[in-house]
């Protein structure tokens, strides 16, 4: 029997030699069970439905790939994310462009593409794509984002739907919105957005939500303003460690729609079209990143720091949200309970870098390969440079086959857009 850790059929060992460390492994066979769950359980429901990938937890040209053989939409947030999108030969048709702050040149092209849906942050952006619209003699349709006024049970950095957010219209504001813009000619307001937060365990928020905005919608029936579709956000929690509850989608979607379809009723509306935005739920899971442990420091009675060869700059998480992760010593999984030992993670960052405080390791050493698990989302898209360090590679596993499709970066490309100036030349 191995004493390694698999994971999606592959000794990470293996894959931490092939590929160096610290390393993305993604697994395109989770992401894909992933997905078809959300798929199956809205089947069930018997309604028009779109779900609606979120980028912004992992995006580059394979994953775009992925979602399309999914038949998922896409949601991006930037230009970025867009070009992305595009170069991958993603159906534009199918992508929605979000953000609190679109610049006009991100507005512009999202035109240029001819991008399915764009929703809309603001009465300013709303006037703001009239005009290109108007200027590129198109039209557009478009969701307006609103802010619900919800406090989700999550950390208060992801929280997007409170009333005090810099996200989206407020609830109070929107009919007015609507009232005032009735005779912009080239948006066309077919949805209603909103998106409470991300990594929610709890269902009744949703809920609450949804009646919120079903609500909203009589009172624009009332005023004329027929909504067909309606996008509840993402936000779906997974577990991070190994006694955290996990976010039922069937359970979630039967009682949405069972709230959905008697509020709709109440108000008199037809039931529109529902769209989700899920990231992490699809992606979370799907990753993992390898690790390489080195200096290990004991200082008495009070820790153990273990060293790892990467850190906050291939998961800021743990930094910004006290996020917490579960790992496992890639090498060692045979180990006894016996063996085990309370150490601290940490990073290789000039700062008091943790990645995981206080874990029960089996006697980590020099060498050893460490498996931080659930890292899909918000690592890969949110690794930055810090200290210069180069982005770890991502190879993506399928069945028994692994293969890059982001590479390393060298220390070339951390020099490769430095220019020095003539007077030091
Ligand atoms: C508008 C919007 N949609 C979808 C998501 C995806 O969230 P999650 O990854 O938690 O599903 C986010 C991020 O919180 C978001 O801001
Ligand atoms: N980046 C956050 C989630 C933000 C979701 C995007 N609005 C995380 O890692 O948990």
């Amino acid at each position: 029997m191995t004493k390694n850790y698999i994971f999606s059929n592959h000794d990470t060992v293996k894959l931490a030699k092939k590929y160096g460390t610290p390393l993305y492994a993604i697994s395109e066979d989770i992401i894909r069970d992933n997905a078809n769950g959300i798929i199956e359980a809205f089947d069930k429901q018997n309604i028009d439905y779109e779900i609606n990938y979120a980028g912004k937890a992992f995006l580059n040209m394979t994953m775009c790939k992925i979602i399309n053989d999914l038949g998922l939409s896409l949601d991006v947030v930037s230009g970025g994310e867009l070009f992305t999108a595009y170069e991958a030969g993603f159906p534009m048709n199918k992508v929605c462009l979000h953000g609190s702050n679109k610049s006009i040149s991100e507005m512009k092209m999202a035109i240029e593409y001819n991008v399915g849906k764009i929703v809309v942050d603001s009465e300013y952006e709303l006037k703001l794509l009239n005009d290109l619209c108007k200027k590129a003699k198109t039209k557009k349709n478009v969701f307006l984002r609103v802010s619900p006024g919800i406090e989700a049970h999550t950390h208060e950095y992801v929280q997007t739907g409170r009333v005090d957010s810099k996200f989206g219209i407020p609830l109070k504001l929107v009919k007015s919105l609507f009232e005032d813009n009735k005779d912009l000619e080239f948006v066309n307001i077919i949805g209603l957005h909103c998106h409470i937060g991300s990594q929610i365990y709890d269902e009744r928020p949703f809920l609450i939500t949804s009646a919120i905005m079903l609500d909203l919608m009589k009172e624009l029936k009332a005023n004329g303003h027929i909504i067909n579709e309606l996008n509840l956000g993402g936000g779906f929690g997974i577990p991070y460690l190994k006694d955290d509850s996990i976010f039922e989608i069937e359970i979630y979607l039967d009682k949405l729609l069972e709230a959905v379809r008697n509020k709709c009723k109440e108000n008199g509306l037809d039931i529109p079209k529902l769209i989700v935005e899920p990231g992490r739920y699809i992606i979370g899971t799907a990753g993992i990143t390898l690790y390489e442990v080195g200096t290990i420091k004991e200082i008495p009675h009070t820790r153990k720091y273990v060293s790892v060869d990467g850190g906050m700059a291939d998961n800021p998480r743990p930094a910004l949200y006290n996020a917490l992760h579960h790992a496992i010593v890639a090498n060692k999984v045979n180990f006894s309970e016996e063996d085990e030992e309370l150490v601290t993670i940490s990073g290789k960052c000039c700062e008091t870098d943790t990645l995981i405080s206080d874990i029960l390791l089996p006697n980590p050493v020099a060498g050893d390969i460490l498996a931080v698990l659930n890292t899909g989302a918000y690592n890969y898209s949110m690794a930055s440079n810090y200290n210069r360090l180069p982005k770890p590679a991502v190879v993506l596993l399928k069945g028994d086959k692994d293969e890059v499709i982001v590479e390393r970066e060298t220390y070339e490309d951390i020099v490769s857009k430095d220019r020095v100036p003539s007077w030091y030349k």
